[in-house]
């Protein structure tokens, strides 16, 4: 093994070279700076190759027949069942067959160094790169280091649990062959997507969920996906503790705090997630090892003038899309602050994240699927607004009729009722997804609902349904 030890400076080194990281190297490098990433895994991270890819990949032809078995004339074209086969190759190609060379060239035409191995802090503006080899490199940062180092599944305190080997997204999502059975602990996200993937490849699944189902969502959403789930024919336990996890030659047994035991071939937890920061040198800088990191809306961590972070690892919004927002504001701001050029960072600054406090989009990918932004009904009333809640069943759009027979799904719109703006948007039904933008955009814009009026949506499309809840609303005068 080689002990061989290296140096180099960079402007900004980004720890963790998963989406987050390639977007904050790239804007800081776009900015005039140079940047490495410091990756001990695959360039991509999580969403690329365990997480948003494959899974989508996954749910994708799931939809796709649905919504081909809604329709009468393609129905009746539509007579085989899924090809799970064919399901897992695509996934495979989603995921890049889990090489990374493709991100790598990427990185390589962005003009991002790229240097592999596990990366620690150890001091100020100074990370030290362990390589696979054993090698050492101690790279310095001339302005900035960014943690983008993400986050992994955790493992809740459940007697038995990590001695069955259960599985996390990461196995959920990478499968090679699909399990008879499935059981599945939790009720958020991760848990309900892939109840609707695995129940569609012919898995007898039983998810497990100690609330309802999507609990920070607007309610509707988490019953109709279970309704949904249970018509798919999932076992759907509610308000329920997993007490006990074991494992026997025929699979695992999970017992529950009200005494039942489901046997299935494999266990998936999906409880959420915890911030990879245990080995990261936190503490050669003061922070807490394995804890979240808090930064301020330009992304840099309070008591620091160089320590940024940005992503999961902040726990302000666990997607993608969030993460890759924060990362614009993030290396904007680095190389703003390193050419001494006037920062913006009042709210909605081209240097803050500030839709990260109440304009979050997210779309969960069950059957029926989820879209939502901004805040809840509750989630409005906590924050002191004075709140008026519209409601609107989707099947009632013509556009909705015309997409699927049967179309059933629910609109809410959550409307500041003080400046007669909207704060939350929340739809539920087949192929909803595609409606998101548009919410986003009119609570982001902060648009008065009179100038709403004026934005017509086309017939017979599902927006309509945009119509028929600022009618329900009133028209304001
Ligand atoms: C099953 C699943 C499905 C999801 N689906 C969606 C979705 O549809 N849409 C969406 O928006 N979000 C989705 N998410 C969330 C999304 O995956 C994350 O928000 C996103 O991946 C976070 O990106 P990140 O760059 O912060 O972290 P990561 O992608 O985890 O990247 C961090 C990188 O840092 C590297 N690293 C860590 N520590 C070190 C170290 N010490 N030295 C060197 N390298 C290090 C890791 O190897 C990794 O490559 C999903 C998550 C899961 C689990
Ligand atoms: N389509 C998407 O955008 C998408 C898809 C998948 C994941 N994600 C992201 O990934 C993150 C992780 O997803 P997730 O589903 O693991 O988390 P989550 O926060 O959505 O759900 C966690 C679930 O686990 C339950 N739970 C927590 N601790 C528990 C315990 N000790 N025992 C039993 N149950 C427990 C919670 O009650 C909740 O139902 C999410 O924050 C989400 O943003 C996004």
């Amino acid at each position: 093994m080689s002990t061989h030890i290296g140096s180099a400076e960079y402007d900004l080194i980004v720890l963790g070279g998963g989406a987050v990281g390639e977007n904050i190297a790239d804007r800081a490098v776009q900015g005039g700076l140079t940047a490495v990433i410091v990756e001990n895994e695959l360039v991509g991270g999580e969403c690329s190759y365990w997480a948003c890819m494959p899974s989508k990949a996954l749910l994708r032809s799931v939809q796709v027949l649905r919504a081909a078995r809604q329709v009468p004339g393609a129905a009746q074209a539509v007579t085989g069942e899924l090809d799970v086969h064919a399901v897992l190759a695509r996934r495979d190609s989603f995921a890049s067959n889990w090489s990374d060379s493709g991100q790598v060239k990427w990185l390589e035409s962005a003009g991002i160094a790229l240097l592999r191995g596990q990366g620690r802090l150890t001091g100020s503006k100074e990370v030290t790169v362990t390589g696979t080899d054993g090698s050492t490199t101690v790279l310095t940062a001339r302005h900035a280091v960014s943690v983008a180092t993400g986050s992994d599944a955790l493992l809740p305190d459940i007697d038995g649990l990590t001695d069955v080997r259960p599985w996390t997204s990461r196995e959920a999502t990478s499968i090679k062959t699909v399990p008879e059975s499935l059981a599945i602990i939790g009720g958020g996200v991760v848990a309900t997507e892939m109840a609707t993937a695995f129940a569609a490849f012919g898995t007898v699944v039983t998810l497990i969920s100690r609330s309802g189902l999507l609990s920070g969502m607007e309610p509707f959403a988490g019953e109709l996906v279970a309704e949904a789930l249970r018509a798919q024919g999932v076992t759907v336990i509610l308000e329920t503790k997993t007490t006990r996890v074991t494992r026997d030659e025929s699979g695992v047994i999970v017992e529950t705090g009200d005494g039942r035991t489901i046997s299935a071939q494999e266990v998936l937890v999906a409880t959420g997630r915890t911030p990879r920061t245990g080995d990261i040198g936190l503490d050669s800088i003061g922070l807490k090892p394995g804890a979240w990191i808090e930064t301020d809306d330009t992304m840099l961590v309070p008591g620091f003038d160089w320590l940024y972070a940005a992503g999961d690892v902040t726990n302000r919004a666990l997607l993608t899309h969030q993460g890759k927002y924060q990362a614009r504001a993030a290396g904007d701001v680095i190389a703003a602050r390193a050419a001494g050029t006037a920062v913006s960072d009042a709210p909605w600054g081209t240097h803050v994240a500030t839709a990260n406090h109440e304009a979050v989009p997210q779309v969960t990918f069950t059957d029926p699927e989820i879209a939502s932004v901004g805040l809840t009904a509750a989630a409005a009333r906590r924050r002191g607004y004075s709140v008026r809640v519209v409601d609107y069943e989707i099947g009632h759009v013509a556009g909705a009729s015309v997409r699927a027979d049967g179309y059933t799904g629910t609109a809410r719109m959550v409307v500041d009722e003080e400046r007669q703006v909207v704060l939350g948007v929340t739809f539920v039904g087949p192929d909803v997804s595609e409606l998101l933008q548009a919410a986003t955009i009119a609570v982001v814009s902060e648009v008065p609902l009179d100038r709403l009026w004026h934005a017509v949506p086309a017939y017979p499309t599902v927006n309509e349904v945009w119509l028929r809840l600022l009618e329900t609303y009133g028209r304001p005068q």
